[in-house]
């Protein structure tokens, strides 16, 4: 079966709830005491549709500003 790869890059502001929704894509859980993200968090999920795999690679990255990443280490050839 075809496989598809989506690179994912997940920014904005602390608190607004990218890892929450992170975890409700991969894990369908949802944390209500889940920590701050500490640079940048990776995952991934295969979901088939049709007769195709779409792998999608998820960079979550840290809201908070003394957590942050530089900007210039966000991965390559991200779709999303
Ligand atoms: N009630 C409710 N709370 C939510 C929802 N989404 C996220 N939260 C809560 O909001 C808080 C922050 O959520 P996170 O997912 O950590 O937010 P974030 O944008 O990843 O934050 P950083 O990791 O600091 O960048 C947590 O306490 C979550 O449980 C939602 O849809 N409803």
């Amino acid at each position: 079966m075809a496989q598809r790869e989506l690179k994912i890059c997940l920014l904005g502001d602390t608190g607004v709830g990218k890892s929450s929704i992170v975890w409700r894509f991969v894990e369908d859980s949802f944390d209500p005491n889940i920590n701050p993200t500490i640079g940048a968090s990776f995952m991934t999920k295969t979901v088939q549709y049709q007769n195709e795999l779409h792998k999608f690679l998820i960079w979550d990255m840290a809201g908070q500003e003394r957590l942050e990443l530089y900007r210039s280490d966000i991965p390559p050839g991200i779709t999303g």
